[in-house]
């Protein structure tokens, strides 16, 4: 068996240029990684199978996991087949990207166990229909994503400060968020210089997510998060992506842990991941 871990993003600020006549954004976003993941288990199998632990999440051909499987076949075609049994931690429809980081690594896991070496630019071609979030979730570091948010640059703007997650336990549209926000062409200051010229401390006024108010507007609940983790000592608090959850950027590790206490007390699925975090994107034969 073979044992990997799919881990969620959030998006560092993110501006919507423009709408294009597709009915998609282009944007600029930074992405890094947070601890919260999701557990692989791999097998050989007679035909492709998909188990999830989370029964609200389709297993047919509307699963991430399955689209990517498929496409790996088509584009490359597969000499076994495998079953996934997935333990879905990370919250669906939480703008943590949980779907994608599954697409993206049920691709690594087939370039692996297929013995195929494909590099990330191969398998990010190959995926290219599945959706926007999973090139960044393909080459597997922080970095800047612009056009779709598709086009990854890699780039060391993981927060140096402990990142709490809180999921408000409702789904966030991503289609409505775009839909409904309102496109900016001339930002004053990039997402990038932000991230790579200014201090935490400046990100609450300099660093914004575009998504965010609309979907403020009809979810209340998570503005009054985000003003609770300052009120607890943020530096630095956003909706992640297009919702729903909320992550707050301290720099005090006994303020995030206490921010941490009272959120979980309330019954909130949360993560409290560590500064500087690096994802293990290792896939491990396991023996049983
Ligand atoms: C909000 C983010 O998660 C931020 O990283 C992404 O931009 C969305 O990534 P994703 O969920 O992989 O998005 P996709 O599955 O490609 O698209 C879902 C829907 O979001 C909208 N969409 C997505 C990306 C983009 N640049 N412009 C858009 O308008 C489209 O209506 C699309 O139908
Ligand atoms: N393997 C999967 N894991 C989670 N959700 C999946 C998966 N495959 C398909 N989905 C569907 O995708 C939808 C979005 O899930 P996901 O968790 O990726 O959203 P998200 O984090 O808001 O995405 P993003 O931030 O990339 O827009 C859910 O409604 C879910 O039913």
């Amino acid at each position: 068996m073979w044992i990997a871990n799919s881990y969620a993003k959030i998006n560092l600020g993110l501006h919507v240029l423009e709408r294009l006549p597709t009915g998609y954004h282009s944007i600029e976003t930074g992405f890094c990684f947070i601890e919260w993941n999701d557990r692989f288990e791999v097998n050989e199998s007679n035909s492709y199978d998909l188990t999830l632990s989370n029964p609200s999440i389709p297993i047919d051909e509307r699963n991430l996991i399955t689209q990517a499987y498929n496409a790996f076949d088509r584009y490359i075609g597969l000499t076994n087949h495998y079953s996934f049994n997935v333990k879905k931690n990370i919250p669906a429809g939480a703008g943590l990207g949980g779907g994608s980081s599954n697409a993206a690594l049920t691709l690594r896991i087939l370039n692996k166990l297929e013995k195929t070496g494909l590099s990330s630019d191969e398998l990010i071609d190959l995926s290219r229909d599945l959706g926007a979030d999973i090139p960044f979730f393909v080459k597997g570091k922080p970095g800047l994503g612009t056009g779709l948010g598709n086009e990854i640059e890699p780039m060391d703007i993981q927060p140096d400060g402990w990142i709490l997650t809180v999921y408000p336990d409702f789904e966030s549209s991503t289609a409505e968020a775009y839909q409904q926000c309102e496109p900016n062409p001339n930002p004053e200051f990039s997402i990038k210089r932000i991230l790579t010229e200014e201090e935490l401390e400046e990100w609450r006024y300099l660093l914004q997510n575009d998504l965010e108010p609309p979907v403020i507007a009809r979810n209340h609940l998570i503005g009054n998060i985000k003003d609770q983790l300052y009120d607890f000592g943020a530096a630095y608090s956003a909706m992640s992506g297009s919702g729903s959850s909320v992550f707050g950027i301290f720099e005090q590790d006994f303020v995030a842990i206490q921010a941490y206490e009272s959120f979980h007390k309330l019954g909130f699925a949360t993560n409290l991941t560590k500064p500087g975090f690096t994802p293990d994107h290792g896939i491990y034969l396991k023996e049983v």
